[in-house]
């Protein structure tokens, strides 16, 4: 296994004359939980889309797990894209059917594990949740599956802020096992921030700061002191 699970350098990326990432370079060693931060359209989702070959870059180099985005290299990443949604007419057992089935290392025990730490009924039909817990089972079927690289594009969106704290609480000893790498982008940072042990913040498609986030916490007092010292 490389040591480097992302590396990226000057890519740009272009939808029509908007552009979304503009020389963005960054690498990311492996084991790390990482906060990929930034204001509305700082290029986390494009960035996210990339790593998982969804869209191409117009210039630059892209390495993910030693290798150019590609199938080999997304049956080793889970992926939960944002504003994503599982099939209404499934249930969440027949959905961890599924997923185990077809995602490439899922661990049902894990994710019925998870499932009850997240209070998510088995026997519960997708069509009749709420977002809160429709996200809650994406995210489930996405962090219950051993592969090397987990990116997560804002899994707590929808989630009510009591519940957000206590899942992100549970997340952090799942997560942080230094066996994989994890990227998540969020706008909830201030109950998302004990996850990180990295943070990297884009702005305008670059990274304007990465560090470590204890460093960054000494020396700005939380992320979202940094998010307003960067972006105001
Ligand atoms: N499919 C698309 N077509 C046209 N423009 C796009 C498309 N996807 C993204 N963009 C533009 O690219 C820029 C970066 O968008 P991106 O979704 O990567 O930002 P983001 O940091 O994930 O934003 P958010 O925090 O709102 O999710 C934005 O200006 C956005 O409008």
């Amino acid at each position: 296994m490389t040591q480097i699970a992302v590396h990226c350098e000057g890519v740009r990326k272009h939808y029509g004359s908007k552009r979304a990432l503009d020389g963005l370079t960054l690498s990311i060693p492996h084991g790390r939980v990482v906060g990929i931060l930034g204001p509305n359209g700082s290029g986390k989702s494009t960035l996210f889309r990339l790593l998982t070959g969804l869209t191409l870059a117009d210039k630059g180099r892209v390495q993910v797990l030693g290798r150019p985005p590609g199938w080999r290299t997304n049956r080793d990443i889970a992926y939960l894209p944002d504003r994503a949604r599982w099939y209404p007419d499934h249930t969440v057992r027949q959905a961890f059917t599924w997923a185990e089935n077809f995602l490439p290392g899922f661990d049902p025990e894990t994710a019925k594990r998870l499932a009850e730490f997240m209070k998510v009924d088995l026997d519960a039909n997708v069509r009749d949740m709420s977002r809160g817990q429709e996200a809650r089972v994406m995210l489930i079927l996405c962090i219950a599956r051993r592969v090397p690289l987990i990116i997560l594009d804002e899994p707590f969106s929808g989630i009510d802020t009591v519940s957000r704290a206590r899942i992100i609480e549970g997340l952090i000893d799942h997560v942080s096992d230094g066996e994989r790498t994890v990227l998540i982008s969020t706008h909830e940072l201030y109950e998302a921030e004990a996850l990180f042990d990295h943070a990297m913040f884009l702005d305008a498609g670059r990274v304007v700061l990465s560090g470590d986030a204890d460093e960054l916490r000494r020396q700005y007092g939380s992320m979202n002191s940094v998010m307003k010292t960067l972006y105001r």
